[in-house]
């Protein structure tokens, strides 16, 4: 179908409709459309009354972000397309509303905006999602969406990027009407009709100043609005152009206000963090996509029923994950004691969304209602797929699996949540490894967003189909990771923390290596991380990979000796950082006389030589370049399917900033050959010693560097599957 509008005038109103599935996103040729067939409605006698809606029971999700990636410079547009709303669809002869399905996001709000009323169904979603694309509102938004809602929280919705929903749409007057789906157009027209006659007041956004709070209060909120944008994304310029378009309009009027936004537009489209950020949305969009699994014409199976094998941290997080979306749950444990405990977790876990306003009492009760205990596998007979997070013991794991295969269904998925065992081990005492899957989910399970979904060579199609397919039901993003020590995530990061404990050894104070990587976006620095996930826990990780890759690794002697001393981080009070009743960290000064003796056993400090002078930014590289090192071996090994999911799962499991586009991504815009000369300068400075393979640059960066390809462009043609 040609993507456009399409125009069809019905007892005198003409009605607009935009058409460009799957979400009717405003593509340059259906604006162009939109405008044409709104001049020719303007301009027929037969029309008193404009309705624009959406095909297809959406009204429209914004302007069409393909665009961004085609073409520099914000896809395009420019102020022609503001002075077309003004003219045709705001203040044109005649009236025009909004008939607004589903959703109004971006442009799709924003063109709802300059109608002159909207009428919606329930479950509608409206808002100005732009900052989280790096941008801001382009189509009038800064100025109409203030103008019809109030400046306080016209602000607050762009900046957290949150939309809301029809209720609170109504509450706020952004909405004129809600009505059941069935009568949507025809109370959309009565409202176009009765304003055409005078019946109803038309309301221009663009010139209301009756919800704008007065001057020296609306400045006051934009001044709160630029504290706050500074403080929790310190490194982002768009949220303040977002701010400096909105009070420019505050002060000059809407008018005025639409040629600033127009500035601001450009000047935040301009930047990095939007060709990240814009990135990011299709990289995310792009995991679940995979060639010969999901474009080979197999049809993923229902998973309705999941049996959750301990109902520790981990395994009550992934049975909480499932009975939220209305799955049921078997949650098997050793005995009566630990499984009540499990059942209490999940309990728990519901309360807690209770407590904070995200469920009902009620549906929790339903969701735990969907939980079954068990302390054999009487049961396992009736559910489609398994999911191991027992310890971290392979012989346990083996017996586990061999009993599996026996208490099972002949095509129920047995996966496993190990995060350091080869998984091809955990099942070899079956005769199935084509239904063996790993499902590496993030602590906590039912909240972080990510799931590394890990095939072995052996994995079928069928299984990773349908391991894809749960994995979007239970709302996580899937990685899909080939079989290795760490797989993709922890195998990437464990540079990290060893880089950084280096430099501790070299001399650098581990609170000012945290404050650099923080500063860099982090949610937190190496260190706090490290006392967050606990000591001896990142010991035991630590272990699998120095088996596994010792010619690169440096084995941090200070978390060695932290767990010694018995300061294993937040648990015990006290790690990198001590921590008062309310967890609050600040620095431990028990931690000095462990880093001397760290850096006494590494001999990286020579007697009487100073540390070595390191900027910030020297920091940043040191630690992170040898990380982006790792990632070069992940791809080049195929380990990730492309190059745009290892930046996924580096925002979703580690917290890599969006805003950088993910690790390969801003490796590629720091530039491979700048990445690769600071590594083998490194590798020089510790030549002849262990540290210098921890440095070496891989084959692949130093391919990429030479001939000037991208990271990101991984190795063509070599997929494993
Ligand atoms: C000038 C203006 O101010 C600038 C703008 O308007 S910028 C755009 C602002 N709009 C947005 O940010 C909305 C982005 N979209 C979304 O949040 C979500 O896609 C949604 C809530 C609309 C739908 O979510 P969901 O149902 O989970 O489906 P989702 O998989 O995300 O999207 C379905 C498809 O629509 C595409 N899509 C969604 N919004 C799109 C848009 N604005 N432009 C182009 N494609 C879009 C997705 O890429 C996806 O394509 P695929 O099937 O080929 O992968």
């Amino acid at each position: 179908m040609q993507r456009g509008t399409t125009l069809e005038v019905q007892a005198g109103v003409a009605v607009i409709t935009l058409r460009n599935p799957p979400v009717n996103s405003l593509h340059p040729e259906v604006l162009s459309s939109l405008f044409n067939h709104a001049r020719q409605a303007q301009a027929d006698s037969n029309v008193r009354a404009i309705v624009i809606t959406g095909a297809d029971g959406r009204f429209c999700a914004g302007f069409d972000i393909n665009q961004f990636q085609q073409s520099s410079g914000g896809g395009g547009i420019d102020n022609r397309i503001n002075d077309a709303f003004c003219e045709v669809i705001e203040s044109g002869p005649k009236p025009t509303v909004a008939a607004v399905s589903t959703m109004a996001l971006g442009g799709g709000c924003e063109l709802a905006l300059a109608c002159n009323a909207r009428v919606c169904t329930p479950g509608t979603s409206f808002g100005l999602p732009e900052l989280q694309l790096g941008i801001i509102p382009g189509f009038g938004g800064t100025q109409r969406l203030p103008r019809a809602v109030g400046l306080q929280k016209a602000v607050e919705m762009m900046l957290t990027s949150k939309p809301i929903k029809e209720a609170a749409a109504k509450k706020l007057g952004l909405v004129d009407e809600v009505v059941p789906p069935g009568q949507l157009l025809e109370a959309a027209k009565n409202l176009a009709l009765d304003m055409a006659a005078g019946k109803r007041a038309r309301v221009q956004s663009l010139y209301r100043t009756d919800r704008l709070e007065p001057l020296g209060e609306a400045l006051a909120v934009l001044q709160f609005a630029r504290a706050q944008a500074a403080k929790q994304a310190r490194n982002l310029k768009h949220p303040l152009l977002c701010l400096d378009a909105i009070q420019y309009g505050v002060e000059h009027g809407g008018r005025a206000g639409l040629q600033k936004e127009g500035e601001c537009f450009a000047a935040a489209a301009a930047l990095d963090t939007h060709k990240a950020l814009v990135h990011i949305f299709f990289a995310q969009r792009s995991t679940k996509k995979i060639k010969g699994v999901t474009d080979g014409g197999l049809r993923p199976r229902p998973i309705k029923r999941v049996a959750v094998l301990g109902g520790g941290l981990m395994g009550s997080g992934i049975a909480t994950a499932c009975v939220l979306v209305g799955m049921e749950v078997l949650l098997k444990e050793v005995n009566q004691k630990f499984l009540e405990a499990g059942l209490g977790r999940i309990q728990s876990n519901l309360a807690s969304r209770v407590k904070k306003g995200r469920m009902s009492e009620q549906a929790a009760q339903a969701a735990m209602a969907r939980v079954k205990g068990a302390l054999d596998y009487s049961d396992f007979g009736s559910v489609d797929m398994v999911i191991e997070a027992a310890i971290e013991d392979v012989r346990l794991k083996q017996d586990i699996f061999a009993d599996l295969e026996r208490a099972c269904r002949k095509d129920a998925i047995l996966s496993t949540n190990t995060s350091t065992i080869n998984i091809d081990l955990v099942g070899a005492k079956t005769s199935c490894p084509d239904r063996i899957i790993g499902a590496h989910f993030f602590s906590p399970a039912h909240v972080m967003p990510l799931l590394e979904i890990v095939r072995t060579d052996r994995t079928s199609k069928q299984v990773i189909l349908d391991t894809l397919e749960f994995s979007g039901k239970i709302k996580k993003t899937p990685v899909l990771v080939g079989n290795c020590t760490g797989f993709a995530v922890n195998r990437v990061f464990f540079p990290y923390t060893q880089a950084a404990c280096m430099l501790v050894d070299m001399g650098l104070d581990p609170y000012r290596i945290d404050a650099a990587i923080a500063g860099f976006g982090m949610p937190m620095g190496p260190f706090r991380l490290s006392d967050l996930v606990g000591a001896d826990v990142g010991l035991h990780v630590g272990k699998n990979v120095i088996e596994s890759y010792p010619e690169r690794c440096y084995p941090a002697r200070i978390i060695q000796l932290l767990v010694d001393n018995k300061r294993l981080g937040e648990k015990t009070g006290s790690g990198f950082y001590k921590y008062d009743a309310r967890r609050r960290a600040s620095p431990n000064p028990e931690l000095a006389p462990l880093v001397e003796q760290s850096r006494k056993g590494s001999g990286l400090m020579k007697q009487g030589v100073p540390p070595p002078k390191l900027s910030t930014q020297d920091i940043v590289e040191f630690i992170f370049f040898p990380v982006v090192n790792e990632g070069c071996r992940v791809i080049d090994e195929c380990i990730v399917d492309k190059a745009a999911d290892l930046d996924v799962a580096m925002v979703m499991g580690m917290g890599f900033p969006a805003y950088r586009g993910g690790l390969i991504f801003w490796a590629d815009l720091v530039g491979a050959d700048h990445i690769c000369k600071r590594l083998e300068g490194w590798a020089q400075q510790f030549r002849g010693t262990a540290l210098e393979g921890f440095f070496k640059p891989c084959a692949y960066l130093q391919a990429c560097a030479r001939s000037g390809t991208k990271l990101s462009a991984g190795k063509a043609g070599t997929s494993r599957l």
